[in-house]
């Protein structure tokens, strides 16, 4: 079975949106974006593990720690795996079943979607023993060097969806288009909402509530 793994630092997550949101917020709202990833995993049939700095329990998935940064504690994942392993972030809510089987429907041994400005958003590994990952910096690029350098075959996938990561405040905009999930109703609650103005579409927090 698939494992379908989540690299996930719980503490002072999102720091780009630390414009919009409160520490304590940006906590909650990277919970919500990932339960949002977990139901999608599941729903295609991956086993869903969290790989986490501490141990959090998550419904959905189960917890495996690793106290270190993103490229050491997924490089080590994949060297203790043999099964098949999708890494996919857990920043990108609006992640729908379909986009996740067809990445790990490729007929290449590995296949890889782009985040915007050079990220890397997902990768699906046949082997896990065959690849290492490279994340931060232009990572996509980094990425395909890797398989090329390790003669491995490579499918760049073309996902809106899963190409679509929330960094920075505008990429709340794409929530309020195309989820439905409780990423969107978490920032429903604070008062945040899609605004026009002057032909630009954007966000605005209208009122300062709770933390839902
Ligand atoms: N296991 C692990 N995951 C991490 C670590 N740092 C970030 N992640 C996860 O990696 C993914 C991409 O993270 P980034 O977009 O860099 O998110 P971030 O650090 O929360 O956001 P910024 O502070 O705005 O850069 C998310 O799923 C994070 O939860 C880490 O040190 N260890
Ligand atoms: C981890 C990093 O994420 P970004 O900061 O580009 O969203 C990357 O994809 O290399």
């Amino acid at each position: 079975m698939v494992h379908a793994v989540i690299p996930f630092r719980p503490t002072n997550p999102k720091t780009r949106l630390s414009c919009i949101l409160s520490q304590e917020e940006r906590e909650k709202f990277a919970l919500r974006m990932l339960s949002d990833v977990i139901s999608t995993t599941n729903s295609a049939c991956c086993r869903t593990v969290l790989l986490c700095t501490e141990n959090i329990s998550v419904e959905g998935a189960e917890t495996v720690v690793k106290p270190l940064g993103l490229n050491e504690a997924l490089n080590e994942y994949l060297a203790e795996n043999d099964d098949s392993v999708l890494i996919i972030m857990s920043d990108i809510p609006l992640a729908t079943r379909d986009s996740v089987i067809e990445m790990v429907k490729t007929g290449s041994d590995i296949a890889v979607v782009p985040g915007r400005g050079g990220g890397t958003n997902a990768i699906f590994v046949k082997n896990p023993k065959s690849f290492h990952v490279d994340f931060y910096g232009a990572s996509f690029l980094d990425h395909l060097n890797i398989c090329r350098d390790s003669g491995l075959t490579v499918e760049i996938v073309d996902s809106f969806r899963l190409s679509t990561d929330i960094d920075e405040k505008d990429d709340l905009v794409e929530i309020f288009l195309h989820s439905k999930g409780e990423s969107r109703g978490f920032l429903e609650n604070l008062g945040i909402k899609m605004s026009v103005e002057k032909g630009r579409v954007g966000v605005h927090r209208h009122t300062h509530k709770e933390t839902p």
